[in-house]
């Protein structure tokens, strides 16, 4: 089932990170409460780092059990372990290496320097995924409590960009990517039948920059074109934006912006 979309109009990009975090935190402490354990996956990028760092300075990021929280990349960057554009990289420094967290529940995709080439690498993140996923979940991905992505100003959401072959994956999970047009060109990213796996897909677009991107991708926009518009989750898909981003939304969309 997919689910229409909700959007939620942060004052500015500051407060949007600062309540999506206090949302994430909620999220996975009730996870955690029902099941014993939550599931998330990460975004790279300006606004899924910004809710990294709310987290991290966040009184309330010690309800979470850190132990028990799998972490999954909704895509990455294809270079070498430690380069400090890699989303993995950015997510250790804004929160990751903060907090107590089980090394076996965090699966960053592979590093460039490892020893695959990007195709077999991201066929092995697949297999990953599979490994973790469980009869309920009756397919080859986990059921993801949150799953986040950044909205590009491109509208490209983790590492799908407009009519490049990923965007159109129906089968695999996760696929290399090849000449994207934000560098780096080679990446790593999941397709968006396994973003569609989640429970909640949370999209994040703060700035100006990302107000076309996100008029674009919320007025009926097709997926190849506005991969945004084809994010979405079994159960609830929202939009966190700030005023910034929500100025070019059609009227009848724009919800009051929050104070
Ligand atoms: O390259 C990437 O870009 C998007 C969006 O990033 P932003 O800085 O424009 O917010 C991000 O979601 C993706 O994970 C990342 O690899």
């Amino acid at each position: 089932m997919s689910a229409a979309p909700q959007l939620v109009v942060h004052r500015d990009k500051e407060l949007m990170a600062q309540a999506a975090a206090a949302r994430l935190i909620t999220k996975i402490v009730d996870a955690q409460a029902a099941r014993g354990y939550a599931s998330v996956v990460l975004t790279g990028g300006r606004n899924g780092n910004g809710l990294l760092t709310a987290l991290s300075s966040s009184p309330a990021k010690d309800a979470i059990d850190w132990s028990r929280l799998d972490l999954w990349w909704g895509d990455e960057r294809f270079l070498p372990d430690g380069d400090p554009e890699r989303n993995y990289t950015q997510a250790k420094e804004a929160l990751l290496d903060s907090v107590p967290l089980n090394p076996a529940r965090v699966h960053p995709m592979p590093a460039s320097d490892g020893a695959y080439e990007v195709d077999a690498a991201a066929g092995m993140y697949a297999a990953e995924l599979t490994a973790a996923a469980g009869p309920e979940d009756h397919g080859p991905v986990p059921t993801f409590d949150v799953l986040m992505l950044g909205v590009g100003p491109d509208t490209h959401v983790a590492s799908l960009f407009p009519e490049l072959p990923a965007v159109r994956e129906t089968e695999r999970s996760v696929v290399g990517v090849h000449g994207a047009p934000k560098p780096p060109p080679i990446r790593i990213t999941l397709t968006l039948p396994a973003i569609r796996a989640a429970r909640e897909v949370w999209l994040l677009a703060a700035g100006e920059d990302k107000a076309n991107a996100a008029a674009i991708a919320l007025s009926g926009a097709g997926e190849v074109q506005a991969p945004a518009a084809g994010a979405y989750g079994r159960s609830r898909t929202l939009w966190l934006l700030d005023a910034a981003a929500a100025s070019q939304l059609p009227r009848d969309l724009y919800p009051p912006a929050s104070p």
